[in-house]
């Protein structure tokens, strides 16, 4: 199995690349972020547990994360890999993946960071929020998720360099640039 760990913080461009670099390699793509839309959205149980945080735009508990992120995995056991946007967001995230995966005789290939500087990704979230509809995007919520990221998500990073798994790509160019520079890096963790 292939499976990669997309990071970076919002507005870096993990879903967009997620969508193609799922293509090219045929990995399912699980992006945290869009299975807490679908369930607010589906208004299920959990939806509406995560509702109110996902609005503020504050992290959801590591347990009930970890719980969705396993589920979705287990509904695809014939994948090929799979492409993790948004998750791991904490370290202990970082270390339950690392045992889910163990138990199932799998592991993380790689972890890439993209690299995207402040003004940049204040620039391209309110781009945006002029068509996403997302109730975080506007310029609070942005504010509180930056500084979620700063403070618990950051230091997911260390994690991985000490695993030897991480990898930094410039984010910042064109979208064919940065997933060209992205499969450079996925095509080394395949040799
Ligand atoms: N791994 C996670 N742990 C906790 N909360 C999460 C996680 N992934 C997503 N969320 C929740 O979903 C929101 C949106 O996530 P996402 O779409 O990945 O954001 P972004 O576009 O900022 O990268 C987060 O602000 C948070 O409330």
């Amino acid at each position: 199995m292939l499976n990669l760990v997309l990071f970076g913080p919002p507005g870096a461009g993990k879903g967009t690349q997620s969508e193609k670099l799922i293509a090219k390699y045929q990995l399912v793509h699980v992006s945290t972020g869009d299975l807490f839309r679908a369930h607010v959205k589906g208004e299920t149980e959990l939806g509406k547990k995560v509702s109110q945080l996902l609005a503020d735009g504050e992290l959801v508990p590591d347990a009930i994360t970890i719980a969705m992120l396993e589920e979705e995995v287990d509904k695809n056991p014939d994948a090929k890999g799979f492409v993790f946007d948004g998750f791991p967001r904490t370290v202990p995230q970082a270390i339950e993946l690392d045992l889910f995966l163990e138990r199932k005789g799998s592991k993380i290939a790689g972890v890439i960071a993209l690299d995207v500087d402040q003004d940049e990704l204040t620039k391209r979230i309110a781009e945006r929020h002029k068509t996403s509809g997302r109730p975080d995007d506007d310029a609070e919520k942005l504010k509180k998720r930056i500084s979620e990221y700063f403070d618990k998500t950051i230091h997911v990073l260390p994690y991985y360099e000490e695993q030897g798994k991480l990898n930094k790509v410039n984010g910042i160019g064109e979208i064919e640039t940065v997933y060209n520079d992205l499969c450079a890096v996925i095509d080394q963790y395949k040799v």
